[in-house]
């Protein structure tokens, strides 16, 4: 089937989200030079509400309003940070992924205007961070540190630490290194002090089920191995059923000789019970090793502590 003419691409409009856009652009060019693109930026429930994000009605605040561009016909494709897409259920009725891109840095970084490292931050530090699972592993490794809720979008951040609302910063370094600003960073720290999300900096293509020109055109942007990772990493979000105020983290990775293997952690939110697991999928595909590693910790009480969470 031959490339469609003309790809209109949704997606949120903060500088993060247009700036991913773009890679798509570019790297859409470089495989059909052909093909032209327009960009439809849509504003999200998650970025009009400021607020905790647990008040706003049901999942996919980052998401909805892409996936009624997508599913109306004004847009062909959204692009999404998987960590944004909800994996507690599938994807929205007709709609579907066509590519996972390329991953980038699966990291967090903290930011401090004097590059002070996480060890080196004074007691009673104001940490920016609303994410259950950043306040989480900071109480149990740096319990003398105090978290205080930030939200907004990766610029409005940094532009409130600037005013001075809170000492510090916990952010991705993808993002960052997206909207142009990792010189910023003061330490990346490392996936054993700060476990990341599940799709952490993953770009994920979402299209109409059976547009399957579109999905030709599109699917030489797929990354095979980050595809694995993503799949592992979703499957098992799906399984353990997790909420807005559950602290989770997991990360898929395939090293160099192929191998897949699913680390995942869930955590009370004061960070004081802390369970883990570490499985390599061998033969299984990669979703039933994320089936197989949430079973292994709703064996060690996940639910549990799960459903102890208010939400
Ligand atoms: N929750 C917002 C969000 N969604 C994805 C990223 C980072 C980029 C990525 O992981 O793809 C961020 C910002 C952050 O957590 O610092």
């Amino acid at each position: 089937m031959s490339a469609p003419e003309l790809i209109r691409i949704v997606s949120r409009d903060s500088p993060m989200a247009l700036a991913q856009v773009e890679r798509v652009r570019a790297e859409l060019a470089a495989l059909h030079p052909g093909v032209r693109t327009e960009v439809v930026p849509v504003k999200t429930t998650g970025d009009k509400w400021l607020g905790d994000l647990s008040r706003v009605e049901g999942k996919g605040a980052f998401t909805k309003e892409v996936d009624a561009a997508l599913l109306s016909g004004e847009a062909d494709l959204a692009v999404h940070c998987v960590k944004d897409v909800p994996a507690d259920r599938p994807l929205p009725a007709g709609t579907v992924f066509a590519a996972f891109l390329k991953r980038d840095d699966v990291r967090d970084a903290l930011v401090h205007p004097d590059g002070l490292t996480l060890d080196e931050l004074p007691e009673g530090t104001r940490v920016g961070t609303s994410s259950v699972r950043r306040v989480a592993q900071l109480a149990a490794t740096h319990p003398h540190l105090r978290c205080v809720p930030f939200r907004g979008n990766a610029n409005r951040r940094l532009a409130k630490l600037a005013a001075g609302e809170a000492d510090a910063l916990l952010l991705a370094v993808s993002g960052l290194e997206r909207i142009g600003r990792a010189d910023v960073i003061s330490e990346v720290l490392s996936t054993e002090a700060m476990m990341p999300p599940i799709g952490a900096g993953i770009l994920a293509l979402q299209c109409r089920e059976g547009d399957s020109a579109l999905i030709d055109a599109v699917s030489g942007l797929g990354h095979p191995a980050t595809h694995r990772e993503a799949t592992a990493e979703r499957m098992f979000l799906h399984v353990l059923q997790g909420h807005c105020n559950s602290p989770i983290a997991g990360h898929a990775h395939v090293d160099r000789s192929g191998e897949l293997s699913l680390r995942a952690c869930v955590f009370t939110p004061d960070g004081k019970v802390r369970l883990n697991a570490h499985e390599w999928a061998g033969r299984l595909d990669p979703a039933t090793l994320g089936t197989s590693v949430a079973v292994a910790l709703l064996r060690q009480g996940a639910r549990e502590i799960i459903d102890g969470i208010a939400h």
